[in-house]
């Protein structure tokens, strides 16, 4: 029920938690009515949205675990939301959750949180390359396993010094990453969508390959692309065969980039010699396969998990609900949208 000092406002829909940005989010109140569902599945959202229960909200706010009461953002959802809703705005930088297609066909804008996770989720991925390249989850099952290192020694591992980093989507991540290897003395090569300007390149220090040239040519390969259909599954079965015996795989984009089944069969063989995942085809469930391979150093999607990080997304979340409703317009739409910017 509306307060009579709320009535009147815009309408904003919470879908998740603010968990760090408190004040920004009640400086949104001061200009917005906040409605937030009262179901926790896919099914009574949908019936709670479609007996008009959001009608008039011109915004939505939306964390990666709100996943878990709405499922993804499609045709069918976006259907049972009322025809006020305008904008979306996700909490997270990978937005596979939603349905940009579905978004763009309703007239409804949406938005992401680029550059605030491009630090913490490189360092998570700089951990994730030097872990596996030093075999050190293999050393640390040994040792909470009360056997020091082993009945046998873990196999000895490998510098980064000389080693050909292949980065595939050369975006925040990727170039925060670059950055980052480039001080462990790795050398730098990168496929991208599209091919970033020269200057850029030069800026990075990274050269650009063809994607074939990228998988034969790389010592350790990290993928830092959007999940979307034309990524799905992009390094299977063909691309492991393609990569040099003994390649390391480091991801932090999305579980889905990679065929998980592909990757556990190469694991197996050797051809991959190790591999650090933040993320999983499945999450929560990672294929076992992976569980029980001890050279694959394995983090729970904990990409952007800092204090620091995950305070600076729901500024910029919020941030862009502010924008949303003060002014129609958005801070970051998503690429896909970029025609629909105003
Ligand atoms: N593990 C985590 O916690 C975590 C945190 C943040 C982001 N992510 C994931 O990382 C991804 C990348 O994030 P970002 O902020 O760097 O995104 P970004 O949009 O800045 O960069 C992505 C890059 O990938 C490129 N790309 C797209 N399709 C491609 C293709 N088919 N082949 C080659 N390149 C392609 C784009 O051109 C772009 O340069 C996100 O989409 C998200 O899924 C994960």
């Amino acid at each position: 029920m509306a307060s009579s000092k709320s009535a009147g406002r815009p309408k904003v829909l919470l879908l998740g938690v603010i968990e760090h940005a408190q004040s920004s989010w009640e400086a949104v109140g001061e200009i917005a009515q906040i409605l937030m569902p009262k179901s926790n599945n896919r099914a009574d959202f949908i019936q709670e949205a479609s007996s008009g229960a959001f009608d008039g909200c011109v915004a939505a706010y939306r964390t990666f675990d709100s996943f878990e009461v709405t499922g993804k953002i499609d045709g069918e959802l976006l259907q049972a939301l009322p025809d006020s809703l305008r904008f979306l705005c996700h909490n997270g930088a990978g937005y596979d959750q939603v349905d940009v297609h579905a978004c763009t066909a309703r007239g409804i804008r949406v938005s992401n949180t680029p550059t605030a996770v491009d630090d913490a989720t490189a360092d998570m991925g700089i951990f994730l390359l030097l872990g596996a390249l030093r075999n050190v989850a293999v050393g640390m099952a040994s040792l909470r396993a009360g056997e020091w290192r082993g009945k046998t020694l873990p196999p000895l591992g490998h510098d980064p010094q000389g080693k050909v980093l292949g980065i595939l989507g050369m975006g925040g991540i990727g170039r925060n990453m670059a950055k980052k290897a480039l001080v462990f003395g790795m050398q730098i090569r990168y496929h991208n969508r599209t091919r970033l300007d020269a200057h850029i390149e030069k800026e990075i220090g990274a050269e650009y390959v063809d994607f074939d040239t990228l998988l034969a040519g790389s010592d350790v390969i990290s993928l830092n692309l959007p999940l979307n259909p034309k990524t799905r599954h992009i390094v299977s079965r063909n691309e492991f065969a393609k990569m040099k015996a003994g390649v390391v795989i480091v991801n932090t984009a999305r579980g889905a980039v990679i065929d998980e089944a592909a990757l556990v069969e190469a694991l197996d063989s050797g051809h991959v010699s190790s591999a650090g995942l933040d993320v999983y085809e499945n999450e929560p469930d990672v294929h076992p396969g992976l569980l029980a391979n001890p050279r694959v150093l394995l983090v729970p999607h904990m990409g952007t998990f800092t204090v620091e990080t995950e305070t600076k997304m729901e500024e910029w979340a919020i941030s862009n609900v502010r924008m949303a409703v003060e002014s129609g317009r958005l801070r970051s739409i998503v690429p896909e949208q970029k025609s629909m910017e105003r």
